[in-house]
């Protein structure tokens, strides 16, 4: 099978790995993030709460599309708590035994991070629902008939998990958190203070209507912005521009090919593909994914989300669909539907 074309260097990407200036640029507490207000106060008084009484946070589930802050948020619930912080993957626990291991190394009031969390395999759920409900391990010990499930007890923790995914957790590991945060696509307003905080951060000087031009074209997400801030400042420093404003940014984004939407040059083959290769839909996300050499999952969880909130495309149970906004942003005459649907 061919590998899909999943470009490394897409700047909208389920990119997980953080590079150093993306840790530099990370906020540490709740009063440095920006955005995501109802999370953020739910998050405070829950937090708060746990302190005053001394006792372990309840387990957290941050679910939302990629690079609006998940990660980021996880550690700084432990910063807030003033705790350890354990950071993990679903993938990278293989075994049952993996995982008993983390927990048994835990402090007490720890937050242990498992990230992409929908993946972890049935045989290491099975572990972790005791673990989270009642801070035990049932271990089996021996082989045969004479095997016998010892229980060990396990500090009071909070497991923190994120997902682009929550549709594919099982419902016990869902009903096990206590805490679900669903995460949104950042306002214009949010981004463009984050675009701005960074930009400070980097000694990169920079027009209010600077950062509201990459805010603008961020797909409503922080990673973007971030990224996008940084290669605005790279052509600033070779432009050799001494304020990023908006014809800087302008010329900065239009080199990435990032629209004024934001869109990139997948999202606009994606869009494009629906409208000429199939009469603007409905056609299945398989098919699509197919045809852009792309993965299902890649897609689904960093192409489609924002195209929907943005309402270009929109889901029915027989595919996608193009909304008339997307012929108009494509520039592209809707052919007549009721001809085409008989
Ligand atoms: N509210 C925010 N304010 C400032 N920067 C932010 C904010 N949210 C996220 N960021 C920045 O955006 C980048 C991506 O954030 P993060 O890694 O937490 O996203 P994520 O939701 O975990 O993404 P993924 O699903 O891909 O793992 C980081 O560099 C982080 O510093
Ligand atoms: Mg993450």
């Amino acid at each position: 099978m061919a590998e899909p074309a999943y470009n490394e260097d897409r700047l909208i990407d389920g990119d997980t790995k953080p590079d150093d200036l993306d840790a530099a640029l990370r906020p540490k507490m709740l009063a440095d993030f920006v955005g995501q207000p109802s999370a953020k106060d739910n998050l405070r008084i829950f937090v708060q709460a746990a302190k005053a009484r001394g006792e372990a946070l309840d387990h957290v589930l941050f679910h939302g599309p990629p690079g609006l802050g998940k990660t980021t948020l996880a550690q700084i619930v432990a910063n807030e708590l003033g705790v350890g912080f354990r950071a993990t993957s679903g993938p990278a626990i293989t075994k049952a035994g993996d995982l008993a291991a983390l927990l048994t190394n835990l402090e007490a009031g720890d937050v242990l991070f498992i990230d992409e969390i929908h993946r972890l395999s049935p045989a290491v759920e099975e572990v972790l629902y005791p673990a989270m409900e009642d801070f035990a391990l049932d271990l089996i010990i021996g082989e045969g008939p004479s095997a016998r499930s010892v229980r060990i007890d396990l500090p009071r923790f909070t497991l923190v998990g994120a997902t682009t995914r929550s549709g594919l957790l099982a419902k016990p590991l869902l009903d096990r958190f206590g805490i679900p945060v669903r995460l949104e696509f950042y306002s214009q307003k949010d981004l463009a203070s984050i675009v701005a905080r960074g930009a400070a951060l980097l000694n990169a000087e920079m027009s209010v209507d600077g950062a509201n031009e990459i805010a603008r074209r961020a797909r409503g997400t922080p990673r973007v912005a971030g990224r996008l801030m940084r290669r605005v400042r790279d052509v600033a420093t070779v432009e050799g521009a001494s304020v990023i404003d908006t014809a800087v940014a302008d010329r900065a984004l239009q080199r990435l090919e990032i629209d004024t939407l934001g869109l990139d040059p997948l999202d606009r083959r994606y869009l494009r593909l629906i409208a000429e290769h199939f009469g603007g839909g409905p056609v299945g996300v398989e098919t699509i994914a197919a045809a852009l050499a792309e993965a299902r999952d890649a897609v689904e969880d960093v192409v489609e989300p924002f195209l929907l909130q943005q309402g270009l495309i929109q889901r029915t149970p027989r595919g996608r669909i193009l909304s008339a906004g997307a012929w108009v942003h494509l520039g592209l005459v809707a052919p007549n539907r009721t001809a085409l649907d008989d």
